[in-house]
């Protein structure tokens, strides 16, 4: 349990940070998709630690090795496994802390449910965990591109530095021109001073990503419990330090009266399309071909490297203070994590579609 997502495209992960391996079964994947493992590759090198100064430093090359289910470049409809070895494990950084909880990090929380917990680099509730996610939705992606849909996530909040501009007034390719990942090369900039100085205080900063899903058919998603929203929520929320989800107008929707709200309906040529999207191109749990986008939260990064009262697994009082190599702040590693999650959920979904009408069975 907990450790597989998704119904017909379906993933499920293994492995801790400082064990041997991470790697993902991935089952559902239609026969005859290219698989390009230098794609794949480049999507784990977005995600791999120790990329940048505003990154932690831990050194891994994070590359994936096929295993199954896929032959002469194609998916063969069997299970397709990956692995990706860990290399710079530094368990040490941790021995301090083996009998100790982390304010805010997992430590206690799988103490009270296993009775038992690798402390060595937080085991499976690192984010290292993630890499597998990444490997896995970059197959996603590379079915969504076979459909002309693209998923493009990006930085658009540090702290309370907040990029400005409206996705649709960004150049989304300039995304990975910088370090940050913030397609504003101005903002992206005072965002990595932020970083920095954050960092040399000893401490870390949260973060907001923004991602735009385009071209998604109209009529995808599931009515009732499993909408479209729910499951990239769903998605979202799964990845480590995510605090919140919102999609369309979310939160400021609330402020809005309903005739500035709806979307109007214009017919353009043989579509039926919407003059503005505030529903965020999902209504009823299921895609109107608008663009899909939404904001996700992430929490200042838990591990600092400053002292910080805490108790053991005794309940005796302890100081507790960060070794290592840590993040200061998530955001410029998790957008291929919110890519490689969306295209999973939009993935899965379009298999789930394929039976709805009568005339299209
Ligand atoms: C890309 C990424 C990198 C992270 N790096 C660190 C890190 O270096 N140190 C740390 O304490 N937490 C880090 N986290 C967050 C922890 O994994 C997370 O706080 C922990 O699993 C507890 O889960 P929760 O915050 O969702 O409750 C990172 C999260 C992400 C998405
Ligand atoms: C290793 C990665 O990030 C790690 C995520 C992480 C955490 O607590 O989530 C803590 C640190 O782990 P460690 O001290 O074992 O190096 C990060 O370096 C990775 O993302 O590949």
């Amino acid at each position: 349990m907990g450790n597989s997502f998704g119904k017909l495209f379906k993933i499920t992960t293994f492995g801790e940070s400082h064990g041997p391996a991470l790697g993902v079964i991935l089952e559902g994947c239609p026969a005859g998709l290219s698989i390009d493992e230098s794609f794949i590759q480049s999507e784990m090198q977005r995600r791999k630690p120790g990329q940048s100064k505003i990154t932690t430093q831990r050194k891994e090359e994070d590359e994936i090795e096929i295993l199954s289910g896929v032959f002469e470049g194609k998916s063969t409809g069997t299970p397709i496994g990956i692995v990706i070895r860990n290399a710079d494990q530094k368990s040490k950084d941790y021995s301090h802390i083996a009998d100790k909880f982390r304010p805010s990090h997992a430590d206690f929380t799988y103490f009270e449910k296993y009775g038992i917990r690798d402390y060595r680099g937080g085991g499976r509730s690192s984010a290292r965990e993630t890499a597998a996610r990444v490997a896995a939705g970059a197959i996603a992606k590379l079915l969504l591109q076979e459909k002309g849909i693209s998923v493009q996530a990006f930085v658009s909040q540090v702290g309370s530095l907040k990029l400005e501009k409206a996705y649709q007034e960004l150049d989304l390719n300039k995304t990975e021109d910088n370090i940050v990942r913030c397609p504003d090369p101005e903002t992206a900039e005072r965002m990595i001073e932020l970083i920095d100085s954050v960092r040399k205080d000893r401490d870390t900063i949260g973060g907001v990503i923004t991602c735009v899903i385009k071209n998604t058919p109209p009529g995808l998603g599931e009515p009732v419990f499993d909408r479209l929203h729910a499951e990239l929520g769903k998605a979202m929320l799964s990845i480590n330090a995510v605090k919140g989800f919102e999609y369309g107008s979310g939160f400021d929707g609330v402020s809005m009266r309903g005739s500035q709200h709806n979307d109007a309906f214009v017919k353009e040529g043989d579509q039926i399309r919407t003059t503005s999207n505030h529903s965020g191109g999902i209504q009823g749990g299921i895609s109107n071909g608008e663009d899909i986008y939404f904001r996700v939260a992430f929490k200042p990064v838990a591990t600092i490297m400053q002292d910080q009262d805490s108790v053991n697994e005794a309940g005796e009082a302890v100081t507790v203070s960060g070794k290592g190599r840590h993040d200061p702040c998530v955001v410029p590693r998790a957008v291929p994590i919110v890519e490689a999650m969306a295209a999973l959920v939009i993935a899965d979904y379009l298999l789930l579609s394929k039976s709805n009408k009568l005339a299209e069975i």
